[in-house]
């Protein structure tokens, strides 16, 4: 085998997404129960899928301000006028959903759909990363239509939410078959386990009803390789503080939400409608700083290996 193929297969190894083997666990015990036909979508169901979502998923952003701190060398000042805008940024978000609601659902997609395609380390084409991240959405709203149509339509505080549902049936079809695409070149490349489960994933988020399908995506696919990116800059964090900071970050968020939407007519009463807002809050500083904080240590990035060996490079 030439010398630079070899570099090239190496480049690729290691890329693969982390896939916990609660994916499988969680994933089989969900197709018995669909089989069996126990309800996953009563009330019962869907809160308890929200909970899981919400208590299982936030801590993954938890640790943005330590790798922000970790990764820079800001002084105290500009270090703390990061912070202030990670948090005005997700303020800005939230405001958004009791000023423009629709607006604000049509970014929160737009920005999940990005934020989901970056899972895929092992794909270099923009386009498949992208129909990648769509693809989560399109697999609910083509599998659940009329669920999917009231949960937006619920965030989205009018009918415009239907529009978008419509619009997220009408990708459907497209973001499907090019995810085939990326799935089939993520198993070629060697990240089989990740290309089995997010084809499983996908599927599930067909079958399933859409809260539990999510919650199975977010918890136990999505939020591990951050988890397991993040634990491995910050490795030499204590593992007690690592969890204090999982925990109080997450708290935090969940606590902010909660003051903030505390006496705001405007926003929905459904629990699960508010807790995708909340998400959204989070989820666009968590972005916007992630796809910094890679621009910044990009240097470090390119080597052979994988994208963990950033750590210790500071500019
Ligand atoms: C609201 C809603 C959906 C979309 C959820 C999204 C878009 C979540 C994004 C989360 C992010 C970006 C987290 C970041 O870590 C689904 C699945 C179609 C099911 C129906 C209701
Ligand atoms: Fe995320």
């Amino acid at each position: 085998m030439a010398a630079d193929s070899l570099n090239h297969r190496r480049t690729r190894i290691g890329r693969g997404g982390v896939v916990p083997v609660a994916f499988w666990i969680v994933g089989t015990y969900l197709a018995t129960a669909l089989a069996a036909g126990i309800s996953l979508d009563g009330r019962t169901a869907t809160g308890l899928a929200t909970l899981v979502f919400v208590v299982g998923g936030m801590p993954h952003g938890a640790y943005d301000i330590a790798l922000l701190t970790r990764a820079t060398r800001l002084r105290h000042g500009w270090l703390w006028l990061a912070v202030a805008g990670y948090v005005g940024i997700a303020i800005g978000m939230a405001v958004l959903w009791v000023v423009v609601p629709a607006g604000g659902l049509i970014l929160f997609l737009m920005v999940a759909a990005i934020h989901f395609g970056e899972d895929w380390t092992m794909l270099d084409e923009p386009l498949l990363k992208m129909a990648a991240g769509t693809a989560i959405i399109a697999a609910a709203a083509i599998g659940h239509p009329a669920q999917v149509a009231a949960l937006f339509v619920t965030m989205a505080g009018g009918p415009g939410g239907a529009v978008i549902a419509r619009a997220a049936i009408a990708v459907a079809p497209v973001a499907l078959l090019v995810t085939s695409v990326g799935i089939w070149v993520a198993w070629r490349e060697g990240a089989r386990e990740w290309a089995a489960a997010t084809a499983v994933a996908i599927v599930a988020l067909i079958l399933l009803p859409p809260v539990a399908g999510f919650a199975l995506f977010f918890v136990f696919l999505h939020s591990p390789r951050h988890l397991s990116e993040a634990r491995a800059l910050l490795d030499d964090m204590p593992r007690a503080k690592w969890l204090t900071t999982g925990a109080a970050m997450s708290a935090l968020a969940i606590g902010g939400w909660w003051l903030f939407a505390w006496r705001i007519e405007a926003l929905p009463a459904d629990m699960t409608a508010q807790a995708f807002q909340l998400l959204a809050a989070v989820a666009l500083p968590h972005l916007l700083l992630s796809r910094w904080l890679e621009r910044r240590l990009a240097p470090a990035v390119s080597g052979p290996g994988n994208e963990f060996c950033v750590r210790g490079t500071d500019p």
